[in-house]
């Protein structure tokens, strides 16, 4: 299957033509192609905040007028600090949607160096600020802060230390080193941010799809601004391509509905994410939090609980790393995973032979997954390699592989911002229709609402400005009174 340029082999899953039609009925009965148009158009499908989940306007060629009018600002001022030679470093402050995707790019495409430095600063532990302003001219720096909501605490506080070290500088104006990207530009104003360093996203961008807004403002400083753009127009091609292809050559819909069949059919309980090049480590964090905060719902729309399994845990780390610390479990561990393979077709370094092994292993690893190596087999092995039959017979036990573990293999042309875009959304289109199908709302995160609002009273108790919640469980109520010590534990 190919979309929007990337080939998409999903023969390691497992299909049949009664599986083909429970596929059609199950997307039938859940009005697949209305809510597909409900989501490219804007309609609110977000229904317990009761907004639309329309990142695909932010990436459209021929965008509305309030984001045409927002991508021309973020070009002039990009266009405006180049021409200046001005900011030399880049302090991107932001945390979850607001961060992992500009990381993703800046790590993908300015791995070969810019003449900017671009720290990025997301955890609250004050030691990664600590780090993120360390060694760099503040002279020559500009903070960005992305929050979409400008009430995260983690980016809320990092960014006051910020304006700190700015003042501590002695810059007059610290706020002058600021630019902000936000849906609630009032918040950043009240905070300090000058209207015209404040570039706007919408109520209708959830946090993990903002990166094709100006949250990739600093992408555009780091690297430049054609990987901001490259990045859209992908996107937008594999938006096109899945609201056109038929279903059974629909790469969004044909990776969804294997992974539901793992998921609440095999009763697989994770995704394993496997990016074959070194420049997509944060692709893992990425999809991680796009399909964990995403699908991570229990009840579906009415409010009952779903009935079978829903989001699985995604993790990975890139190949071959992942192959020295956790294929083992992969390959003959109890449970096993199925496994995205992502690899591009060509590098961009000069070393042929490092792209061959790469793509080797690649091509190794998805094999024996999917092949497996029978009992008979293995014995065969051990007596053609001379082995004595009693310690060969015991041996082959331990040399077998179940196979038959599921997996994708995506290839990219090569690792562009428009194959990367495009992959991108292949993966939120992906999220759409697991969602839809296990009809939860795919688009809310209210568990991490709940743990943000109790952090928030804990800080309080901590601090001594709030007495201790009576209805704290013993053990926390004893961590509080224990670490709430003031300012001996700084
Ligand atoms: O951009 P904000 O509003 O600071 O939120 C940061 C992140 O927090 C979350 O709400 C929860 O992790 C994400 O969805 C979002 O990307």
């Amino acid at each position: 299957m190919t979309a929007a340029g990337l080939d998409v082999d999903v023969s390691s899953q497992g299909t049949s033509p009664a599986l083909t039609q429970a596929t059609q009925a199950l997307l039938e009965a859940r009005h697949f192609e209305a809510m597909r148009s409900q989501l490219l158009e804007g309609g609110h499908i977000n229904v317990t905040e009761d907004r639309a989940a329309w990142h695909t306007a932010l990436r459209a060629p021929d965008p509305i007028e309030e984001v045409a009018l927002e991508r021309a600002r973020m070009t002039e001022f990009v266009r405006q600090a180049d021409s200046e030679r001005k900011w030399r470093n880049i302090v991107h402050i932001g945390i979850g949607g607001s961060d992992w995707g500009v990381r993703l790019a800046v790590n993908a495409f300015g791995y070969a160096g810019s003449w900017r430095n671009v720290h990025f600063v997301a955890n609250i532990d004050g030691h990664a600020i600590q780090g993120g302003l360390a060694g760099i001219d503040p002279h020559d720096t500009l903070v960005v802060m992305a929050s979409k909501s400008f009430s995260t605490a983690e980016t809320l506080q990092n960014g006051q230390r910020a304006v700190e070290w700015l003042r501590a500088a002695g810059i007059q104006d610290p706020y002058s080193h600021v630019v902000a990207v936000t849906a609630r530009p009032e918040a950043a104003k009240k905070w300090g941010v000058s209207g015209k360093h404040i570039f706007k996203l919408w109520d209708w961008v959830g946090g993990r799809f903002s990166v094709w807004s100006a949250v990739s403002l600093t992408t555009a400083l780091a690297v430049n601004l054609d990987v901001v753009a490259g990045m859209q127009a992908g996107a937008a091609a594999m938006d096109l391509h899945f609201s056109q292809a038929p279903i059974q050559e629909n790469a969004p819909v044909q990776i969804a509905m294997s992974g539901l069949v793992n998921r609440s059919v095999l009763g697989y309980g994770s995704l394993n994410i496997a990016p074959y090049d070194f420049r997509l480590a944060e692709l893992v964090p990425y999809i991680q939090q796009l399909e964990m905060e995403s699908l991570g719902k229990s009840v579906d729309l009415a409010g009952n609980p779903v009935g079978v399994p829903t989001g699985p845990t995604v993790w990975g780390m890139p190949g071959t790393d992942a192959q020295h610390t956790f294929f083992q479990w992969l390959h003959q561990g109890s449970d096993g995973s199925p496994v995205d393979f992502i690899v591009c077709r060509q590098a961009d370094h000069g070393w042929p032979e490092h792209h061959r092994s790469l793509i080797a292993n690649c091509l190794a690893q998805r094999e024996a997954l999917l092949k497996g190596k029978s009992y008979d087999q293995a014995l065969q092995d051990l007596l053609d390699a001379g082995m004595e039959r009693d310690r060969a017979e015991w041996l082959a036990h331990h040399k077998t592989h179940v196979g038959g573990r599921p997996s994708n293999l995506i290839v990219l042309p090569r690792l562009s911002p428009y194959s990367l875009g495009a992959l991108l959304a292949l993966y939120e289109h992906k999220v759409f229709v697991q969602g839809l199908v296990w009809g939860i709302n795919a688009f809310d995160q209210w568990g991490v609402e709940y743990g943000k609002v109790l952090a928030k009273g804990i800080v309080g108790e901590l601090d001594g400005t709030r007495a201790q919640d009576p209805n704290h469980d013993a053990s926390t109520a004893h961590w509080v009174s224990l670490l709430g010590s003031g300012e001996d534990n700084v």
